[in-house]
């Protein structure tokens, strides 16, 4: 059987004291099971702190992004070096919000995710349509191209060890959840995709989450379905006692 994965994904929010706080206070508590793996996304000036505080515990620690390049004239950017260096274990790529406000491109997502495996690190890589191209009837075939585009040119292990996050855009910070048979729906395409890229085993294998207004009332719900894995958390994940109680709700 797949673990499930929980990742509370902070986005643009705390201060260093308060991301301290509550991993301090969530590491103590993260269940000792392997069904479940609990990451916290944090803001880049967080992490060096935070991976050093979450040593020896469950909780690991994630960037929200990265750039695909070792180093160089990129003002602004962090490396996967860096964040190997620094200890971090994921990396969440191709966000729905990146793409939107900071023009990140299938191309682009893809030449990240390679650029992870070759330093260790997991890719979390969302993909997701907007209300109007449900509405159109496009969600299935941008889902797949999108799917397709991230994962080109990885091999077979490296795609049965990237995370893929189904976050249906319409469904970020509004409140608006899909229903569990919506999401599981575009999950199972997600894995059918999978699938036809790779094998049967590595489908099976790989780890399919969905994000979108996920709480603790309709996390049971969601992780019941049959092909999803797992959560991709924003507001929800800011609090301790939702956070916990989502990954709680993984360890079931
Ligand atoms: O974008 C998300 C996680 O990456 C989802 O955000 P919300 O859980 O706030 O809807």
């Amino acid at each position: 059987m797949r673990k499930k994965v929980i990742a509370g994904n902070w986005k643009m929010n705390k201060v260093l004291s308060e991301a301290n706080r509550f991993v301090d206070e969530v590491k103590e508590k993260v269940p000792n099971s392997e069904q479940v793996e609990a990451i916290v996304c944090a803001p880049f000036p967080f992490l060096a702190s935070l991976v050093e505080k979450t040593k020896g515990s469950k909780l690991k620690i994630a960037a929200q992004n990265m750039h695909f390049e070792n180093d160089g004239a990129f003002t602004g950017e962090v490396s996967p070096v860096m964040l190997k260096d620094l200890g971090v274990t994921h990396v969440v790529l191709g966000h729905s919000e990146r793409r939107e406000y900071f023009a990140e491109t299938d191309e682009t997502v893809n030449q990240k995710t390679h650029a992870a495996f070759q330093h260790g690190l997991t890719p979390i890589v969302c993909v997701g349509e907007t209300l109007e191209q449900r509405e159109a009837n496009e969600t299935m075939g941008l889902i797949e191209t999108q799917v397709q585009k991230a994962l080109q040119g990885l091999s077979e292990e490296q795609v049965a060890n990237t995370i893929i996050a189904y976050e249906p855009i319409w469904a970020i910070g509004t409140g608006k959840t899909a229903t569990s048979e919506q999401a599981n729906e575009v999950c199972t395409h997600i894995r059918n995709v999978v699938r036809e890229l790779t094998s049967e085993a590595t489908a099976e294998q790989v780890i399919i989450q969905y994000g979108g207004s996920v709480k603790p009332a309709n996390v049971d719900e969601l992780l019941a379905q049959s092909d999803i894995d797992g959560a991709l958390v924003g507001g929800a994940s800011l609090e301790v006692d939702s956070f916990l109680q989502l990954v709680e709700a993984g360890a079931k």
